[in-house]
């Protein structure tokens, strides 16, 4: 395909991934970040596609300094930031589609462990939008032997899976950290998939979408990863160390541990049953320790599977 000009925001360790996958497809690629030696306005001058890799926090300071700017009347968007804003529980797209009403938002989400890519070890992932064309170019962008590009066209469901697995993977990390074994941690994650299906549904997202790789499989790789940052907190915390000591130490950013609680209060707001993220909220407030989380759970009031 054509030299595309890309700007990526965002240059921590799923900024620099992205960034180095469009290089190595020929692409012109300029990084921001906010500490880097570039402007925002340089690095997004004639940019085609801007690609949002930043932490959930700072998403609507920086589309709103972005709005400020000048850009190409097509310009695409794609957010490949996995949270909830706090304030308004909105998806990073949302608050990106709402900051740029006229140009198309992509969402890229998948089983993506930045530390896996930059070995160059074989990945793939999804880019759903609303705009089919906009998402069949961030394909093109992307799409090389060692990274397999999915279109799809329900972005919330896209973004949603790889955002609420997040808290599933705290959870899987307590499992694996207390060592309760693996019939415990396909039971955590099949009712995990269960509850983001839940709670996903409610915000207008498909089911299908989240048996997919957006869903249960960056729910797989989350959860049984020691390179994921969500994962090592909940880990950690089995083996008695406090969350605040865990997320000093830790390198980068563990989205789970905010969506958990932007999720608990839409869940109470809204009487949706997710019990997995409540014990994973009272554990992140120190409200229970690991195996009182664990007890809970198991203690619940024995129900049918599903309710059909
Ligand atoms: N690392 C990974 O394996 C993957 C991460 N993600 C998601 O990508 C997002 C970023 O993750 P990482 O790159 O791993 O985190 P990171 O902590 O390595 O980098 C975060 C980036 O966001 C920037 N940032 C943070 N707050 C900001 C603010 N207020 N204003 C401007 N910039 C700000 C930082 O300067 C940095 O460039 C997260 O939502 C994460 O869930 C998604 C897929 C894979
Ligand atoms: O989303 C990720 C992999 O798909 C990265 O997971 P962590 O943020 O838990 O490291």
């Amino acid at each position: 395909m054509q030299e595309t000009t890309i700007a990526i925001l965002g240059a921590g360790a799923w900024g620099a991934s992205l960034a180095n996958l469009a290089a190595a497809n020929g692409h012109a690629v300029r990084v921001w970040s906010r500490r880097g030696p570039s402007t925002l306005e340089a690095v997004l001058e004639d940019a085609q596609i801007v690609v949002s890799a930043i932490s959930m926090k700072g998403v609507r300071d920086v589309a709103s300094q972005v709005q400020s700017l000048p850009l190409l009347k097509e310009t695409i968007f794609v957010t490949a930031t996995k949270g909830l804003d706090p304030q308004t529980t909105s998806t990073p797209s949302q608050i990106w589609q709402t900051a740029f009403p006229n140009h198309p938002v992509v969402v890229l989400s998948g089983p993506n462990l930045s530390e896996e890519i930059q070995q160059s070890l074989p990945a793939a992932t999804v880019v759903a939008s609303s705009v089919a064309i906009a998402a069949e170019l961030t394909q093109l962008v992307f799409s090389s032997h060692r990274f397999r590009v999915y279109t799809n066209p329900d972005p919330v469901g896209v973004e949603l899976g790889g955002t609420l697995k997040n808290v599933i993977a705290i959870a899987a990390g307590v499992c694996d950290g207390l060592q309760l074994g693996t019939n415990a941690k396909a039971a955590l994650v099949t009712r995990g998939l269960t509850e983001i299906i839940r709670i996903g549904n409610f915000w207008g997202a498909k089911t299908e979408t989240f048996y997919g790789l957006s869903g249960l499989g960056d729910l797989l790789a989350t959860c049984n990863s020691p390179l994921s940052r969500n994962y090592q907190v909940g880990y950690q915390m089995a083996g008695g160390k406090t969350l605040t000591a865990i997320l000093f130490n830790l390198p980068g950013t563990a989205e789970g541990v905010n969506t958990c609680q932007v999720l608990m209060r839409l869940a109470k707001q809204q009487n949706i049953t997710m019990p997995i993220t409540e014990q994973v909220y009272r554990l992140l407030q120190g409200e229970v320790t690991p195996r009182q989380a664990l007890d809970e759970l198991m203690l619940r009031d024995i129900k049918p599977e599903y309710n059909y």
